[in-house]
């Protein structure tokens, strides 16, 4: 599992130290973790992995994050490495530019940086005598050189990249765009102008390699966009990690999952596994109850209720023998919880079904069909973490126009603002319905409600590592079968992931139980390999997923 902070919290856990003057200390260890990354990439640019004859251009920023570059390079200087430090603001960090400089490293300023961020900024007198580089000459340096250390801004960035700096980013993009053998990238601490706390990316940013980062994980480094641009994460021990308090997203990862996987013990019965009534599919869109169900079998539900149309039922039947089907209502069977809404359209009696399971008390996976009338319910009261809503993208941009009619927000996003921010977005979803929100994407973030007035924390966790091939019709319904399967279990069994920590108990174990679901989902989606994984194919590659041996 990784825990991601915030700036403020990592800061938070800093200060003490840099009270007590360790600030030297604590940025020397970032650089030198840095420098041995940058180090094994400008091995692998020498045919002969020595790093004498290796060219590293650091771009360094005006704060500590520069700092951080500034002496990476010094260390990078001592094991024989030709260094040149581009400076983009008007100052620099004194320290880390005089290490750099004793060692001989080569220091220029970039030419018309500070007048295009302030045009009343002079250059501090301590770089004021550097030579300039106009955007061309910096762009010929970046290219030619083996790495680029991307060290302009960290976790003190206010918004992205602006004035010469980001022009000569979007040049080097356009020349990457046409070069593939273009240099290493790495990262200090965050890719410049990506907003630490939120993963938002505003263009133009340095896509990275690799990113080394200090003390702890950023938020920015497991959410969307941030993720999708930083690269192999590294985590470097600076001193302060017993210091740091509550993370504020948990990545799970592979063998999180696995192990925290609800299985079967010798007493177990298939009602005390969790049974899944199902509510999905009509005669116009009978796939999705098929692709739910098959999925629910897959990822080993207790026991299935299907509830549709004749026509419906016949389908699942025919795909899936192992399905209970019925023309019941919901408050004829007895489950553990519900999955509703995939393929229900414009269906008088499915749609009545999905209503009587958002008024249920069980919990339920509310997904397609099921998270315009979720939002309809909010009207009402909030809906309790144990509704699980899932809605991608778009889906959201509706709930939050439901939200915004009935005066539960002043603010809908739209899909765009959505997929900019999307944990910041899920987040407030989940406080604003009272229900556990799920939102689907390339990382897929899990958010609990949470509870000001009951002091009850949200959590918040993300998946990553999904196979694209995954954007394919289908694939939402096949998570969905994945998620009631997991979700069923929980509500029979309310401790059964308290092991992945204390925020997995009460409210927290739906979120919990939500990434397990779209873990084993992401991980299905890469089982055999990177390549099309048809909805039927990944409900089938789950069962092998969970055949990994346990660890
Ligand atoms: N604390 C520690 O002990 C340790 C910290 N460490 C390192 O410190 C980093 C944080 O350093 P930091 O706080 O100095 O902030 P940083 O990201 O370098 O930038 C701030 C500067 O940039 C400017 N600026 C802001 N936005 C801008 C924009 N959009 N475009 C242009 N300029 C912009 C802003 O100027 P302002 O706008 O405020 O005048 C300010 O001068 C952290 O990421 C890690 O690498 C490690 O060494 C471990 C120990
Ligand atoms: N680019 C991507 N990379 C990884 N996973 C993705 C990507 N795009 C979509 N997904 C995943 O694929 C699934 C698509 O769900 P959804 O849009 O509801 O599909 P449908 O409604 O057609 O079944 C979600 O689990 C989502 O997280």
């Amino acid at each position: 599992m990784i825990d991601a902070y915030t700036g403020a919290s990592v800061r938070a856990a800093e200060q003490p130290l840099l009270d007590a003057g360790y600030g030297d200390i604590l940025m020397r260890r970032a650089a030198l973790g840095l420098s041995r990354v940058c180090e094994t990439h400008l091995r692998r640019a020498n045919r002969k992995g020595l790093l004498s004859g290796t060219t590293a251009i650091i771009l360094v920023g005006s704060g500590n994050n520069g700092g951080d570059g500034l002496w990476a390079g010094s260390f990078l200087r001592r094991a024989g490495v030709m260094v040149t430090a581009i400076l983009t603001g008007s100052k620099a960090h004194p320290q880390g530019l005089k290490a750099l400089r004793a060692l001989g490293g080569s220091v220029v300023r970039l030419e018309g940086q500070d007048e295009a961020s302030d045009p009343n900024a002079e250059p501090d007198a301590s770089i004021a005598g550097f030579h300039t580089v106009d955007r061309g000459q910096a762009l010929s340096k970046l290219t030619s050189a083996h790495l680029v250390v991307d060290a302009v801004l960290g976790t003190g960035a206010s918004g992205g990249l602006r004035g010469e700096v980001a022009a000569l980013v979007q040049d080097f993009n356009a020349f990457q765009r046409t070069s593939p053998t273009g240099p290493r990238i790495v990262a200090c601490d965050v890719v410049s102008g990506v907003d630490a706390d939120t993963g938002e990316a505003p263009e133009p940013v340095l896509k990275a390699h690799a990113t080394v980062t200090f003390g702890a994980a950023k938020v920015a480094h497991v959410v969307a966009p941030g993720e999708q641009v930083s690269g192999q994460l590294t985590v470097i021990p600076i001193g302060i990690e017993e210091r740091l308090e509550d993370p504020s997203v948990f990545r799970l990862e592979a063998r999180d999952i696995l192990k925290a996987w609800p299985r079967p013990t010798p007493t177990d019965t298939k009602y005390t596994r969790g049974v899944l009534g199902v509510v999905a599919g009509t005669p116009s869109y009978p796939g999705a109850a098929i692709m739910s169900t098959n999925a629910a079998v897959n990822s080993g539900a207790g026991m299935i209720r299907f509830l549709g149309d004749a026509t419906t039922r016949g389908m699942v039947l025919a795909q899936s023998p192992e399905v209970v089907c019925s023309d019941d209502q919901p408050w004829d069977v007895h489950v553990q919880a519900w999955l509703a809404g995939p393929g229900v359209a414009d269906d008088e009696s499915q749609s009545a079904r999905v209503q009587a399971v958002i008024e249920s008390p069980e919990p339920a996976v509310l997904d397609a069909g099921a998270l315009t009338p979720a939002a309809q319910a909010v009207a009402d009261g909030r809906l309790g973490a144990q509704k699980i809503l899932t809605p991608h993208a778009g889906e959201l941009e509706q709930v939050f126009e439901w939200l915004k009619g009935f005066g539960v927000t002043d603010d809908a996003p739209d899909r765009d603002r959505i997929e900019a921010a999307p944990v910041h977005w899920a987040r407030e979803a989940a406080r604003l319905t009272g229900a556990t929100v799920l939102l689907k994407g390339a990382t897929t973030i899990i958010a609990s409600p949470g509870s000001d007035e009951d002091g009850v924390e949200q959590v918040c966790l993300s998946i990553g590592q999904a196979s694209p091939w995954l954007a394919t019709a289908g694939s939402g319904d096949t998570l969905a079968g994945i998620l009631g399967t997991v979700v069923a279990h929980v509500a029979e069994h309310p401790d059964a992931l308290r092991n992945l920590g204390a925020w997995a108990r009460e409210d927290g174990r739906w979120a919990a139980a939500a990434a397990l679901g779209a873990g084993v989902h992401a991980l299905a989606s890469r089982v055999d390999g990177e390549g099309p994984v048809p909805p039927t194919v990944l409900a089938a590659n789950v069962r092998k997923v969970l055949r990994t041996t346990r660890q």
